[in-house]
Formats: C-alpha cells, structure tokens, sequence
C-alpha cells in the first residue's frame, strides 16, 4: 500500500468571518510531487502554513508521517523533516553561498554549539563538504565564496533549494518555486526539481505557473475559495468543469 507522508485531515480556518479553508481535507503521498494550485485567496498559502505549524487551524489536524504535528512548533515540524522552501528567498545576503549552506546543517543538530572544540573542527569539514556537495547538485559550486547578495532571483531560489537539501527533508514544500523567474530559470528549476523526484523525494509544490504544474505533479489539488473542487491525476484536474469554471475570467 502507499505511504502516506502527509494527511491534511478536516482542516478549518477562519480570519473573521471569512472562510480561509473550510473542510480541506488531502494526502500526500510518499516519492510524489503534490501541486495546490487555485486563484488568487484560494487558501494555498494559509494551508501552507497551517502544514509548518505558522497558522493553527481552528478544527481539523495535519498528520506527518502518521503522527498529529498540529500543535507542534514550525521549529518541531522542521526537525521531523518538514522543509519549506519560501517565495521569498531567507537567504543571508552577507555571507557566502557556502555559509548559508551550512548554517542549517548546524541549526539541525541541536546542541552542536555545546560540541567541544576537537569536534567542532572535524563536524565542521563534514558541513562544508556536504554544503559544497548541495551546492554542486544545484548547480552552484562554482560560485560557493561570493556572497549571496550578488546572486541573481533565480540563483537565489536554489541557493535556498540547496539550503533545504542539506537538511534532508523527509517531505519539501515548495511556495511558487519559479515565481518571478525568467522562462530560462523557470525550465531549469523544472529540471532540478524533476531530478528530486527521480531520487524519490515527497513535494508539495504551490505553484501559479500551469507549465511547472502539469510538467511536474503527479497529483494536483485544486482549491477556490477554501474548498477543494478537485482533487485527482493531471488529466484529471484538466477535465473538470468546476477548475475550468473557478479559472474562468480569472488571471489565470
Ligand atoms: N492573516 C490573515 N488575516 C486575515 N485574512 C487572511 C489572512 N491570511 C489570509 N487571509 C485571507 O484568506 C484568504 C486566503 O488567503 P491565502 O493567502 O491563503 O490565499 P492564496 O491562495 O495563497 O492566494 P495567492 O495565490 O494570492 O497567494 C484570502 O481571502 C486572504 O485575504
């Protein structure tokens, strides 16, 4: 049977008197790529964050790999294996390529920074040789001593990408992964994402651009107005009457 890493079980969430999400209710399934698409104020990004611990939804719960994380502090999530990779890259544009890399490998082993010296010096080869080998794997060793500043947006995001490998994510969540990239950029990441699914990684990818989605779901959720109205294999999605209505006149 398939394992199911992430179950959205009977989510609800208000703001006010609007509905956010009401009765979301979705599985994601291990070595799959999930994409959550819909209109603007459809309710991706509060879903999002209700599955990182930033938003508690007011009934329902999100299960990771088969234990209730509702509740749990998005610090917890992370260390369980929950990564979300941002819109807004949360890079540090200071330090170089290779810092930012490591940075989190340290933050991951809690107590690292109680470690003594000896050890400290050899974990930190370790770090920088696995930063260097993420940074290489999305495609950005040569530029591992500049500083991240000097990077272009699309450089940035897979910065940021070998930011989340390097802490192993049990399941990445992708916000708009190619959000204001260029048509090149936006191919490449398509690339650099398919090779993740070809080493099985489990993504859940939000995601306006219908290229990236259909090139890469293998599932696709569609939610308007905080209601799934769909919920099925590409071909699927791109039958159903109520996506093609809720996209009607739409931006999209
Ligand atoms: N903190 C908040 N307080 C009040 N309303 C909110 C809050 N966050 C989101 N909303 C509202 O909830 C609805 C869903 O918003 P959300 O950002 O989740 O949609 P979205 O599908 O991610 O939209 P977009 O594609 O435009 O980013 C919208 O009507 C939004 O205005």
């Amino acid at each position: 049977m398939d394992n199911i890493v992430l179950h959205v079980a009977d989510v609800h969430k208000s703001f006010g008197g609007l509905k956010a999400l009401s009765d979301v209710d979705l599985q994601v399934k291990e070595g799959t790529t999930h994409a959550i698409i819909g209109p603007n104020g459809a309710g991706k990004s509060t879903l999002l964050n209700v599955c990182i611990g930033r938003i508690a939804p007011d009934t329902g719960a999100v299960v990771f790999d088969g234990e209730v994380i509702t509740g749990k502090h998005p610090h917890e999530i992370n260390q369980m294996g929950v990564v979300r990779v941002f819109q807004t890259p949360e890079i540090f544009p200071e330090l170089t390529l290779l810092q930012n890399v490591m940075i989190p490998a340290f933050a991951r082993r809690d107590g690292s920074f109680r470690l003594n010296a000896m050890q400290m010096v050899s974990s930190q080869h370790a770090i920088r040789e696995e930063a260097e080998h993420w940074l290489e794997d999305v495609g950005l060793k040569e530029q591992k001593l500049v500083t991240a500043a000097s990077l272009s947006r699309g450089d940035k995001r897979r910065l940021e990408l070998a930011m989340g490998l390097i802490q192993h994510p049990r399941l990445l969540l992708l916000d708009e992964p190619t959000a204001g990239m260029s048509r090149h950029d936006t191919n490449s990441t398509i690339d650099l994402l398919k090779k993740f699914k070809e080493r099985g990684m489990t993504k859940v990818i939000i995601e306006h651009d219908m290229h990236v989605v259909f090139s890469l779901a293998d599932r696709i959720t569609v939610l308007a107005q905080g209601q799934i109205i769909a919920d099925g294999t590409p071909d699927e999605v791109r039958r159903s009457v109520k996506v093609q209505e809720a996209y009607l006149g739409g931006s999209h």
